[in-house]
């Protein structure tokens, strides 16, 4: 679903991606854990082309990524990706937000997207929310509501770049339970945290990312219990002491 091949990125003097060989297959949900700075976001980024990269090729389904126009804006449409801050637009209500998609991109029938919105609030658990504005939500319901946004996309592959890192502890859970759901659905998911209960319940498979090159590649029980490298080895012991 994802193949990305020979991948170097520069920011000036940093190399921030170092030939990077990754094949996600669909359904595979892909776990990218690193030491901040190593590479993670940008890895991302790149596989919509928020980034674009210096050398290498990028496919999502087969197709290579395009660098502009509308062939650019179909791509992103097949994949939805979730930050860490919500990006929701403030002056438009919840249903709004999410019924952009059906409406604007996938140019459904008013009918259509409304059921189409209808279902996917529901399914992350805020539809009676609907008419209300972002900031009258929780940070774990705004990001409840980025999931569905991005969903109203019909994406192949869903994106996540540390989407619990801004959120109040008690509401990181509500967030996950949506995208373990997700996970089980079989969504293709790629998915930057630093939640390592969540990593090891619902990952496939593990990338562990030092300085823009990925060292580790492996599933998590793997990972979490006999890392190879010594970089993996001193990150697990910092983030698992915390
Ligand atoms: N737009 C940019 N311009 C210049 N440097 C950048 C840019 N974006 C990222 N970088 C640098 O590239 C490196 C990798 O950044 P990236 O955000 O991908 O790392 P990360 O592993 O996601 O880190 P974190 O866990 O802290 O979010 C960092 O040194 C960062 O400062």
């Amino acid at each position: 679903m994802i193949a990305m091949h020979g991948v170097q990125k520069h920011f000036g003097d940093l190399h921030v991606l170092r030939d990077i060989e990754l094949d996600v297959p669909a359904g595979q949900v892909v776990i990218v854990l690193g030491p901040s700075g190593s590479g993670k976001s940008t890895l991302c980024r790149t596989i919509n082309r928020l980034e674009p990269v210096d050398e290498g090729t990028i496919a999502v389904d087969g197709n290579p990524l395009p660098s502009e126009g509308k062939a650019l804006a179909a791509l992103r449409a097949d994949v939805g990706m979730v930050f860490q801050s919500f990006n929701l637009f403030a002056h438009k209500t919840i249903r709004e937000n999410v019924m952009l998609g059906p409406t604007k991109v996938r140019k459904m029938k008013k009918e259509e997207a409304e059921q189409t919105t209808q279902r996917l609030l529901e399914r992350v658990g805020i539809a009676n929310q609907a008419d209300k504005y972002p900031a009258q939500l929780s940070g774990g319901q705004q990001q409840r509501v980025a999931i569905a946004r991005a969903l109203a996309m019909n994406p192949k592959v869903m994106l996540f770049d540390e989407p619990t890192s801004a959120l109040d502890p008690e509401m990181v859970n509500e967030v996950l339970d949506v995208m373990t759901s997700l996970a089980k659905e079989g969504m293709t998911m790629v998915v930057v945290t630093h939640e390592m209960g969540f990593a090891r319940r619902a990952g496939d498979r593990v990338i562990f990312m030092a300085d823009g090159q990925i060292v580790e590649d492996t599933d998590p029980e793997t990972f979490f219990t006999a890392p190879k490298s010594d970089r993996a080895k001193d990150f697990l012991g910092k983030i698992l002491s915390h």
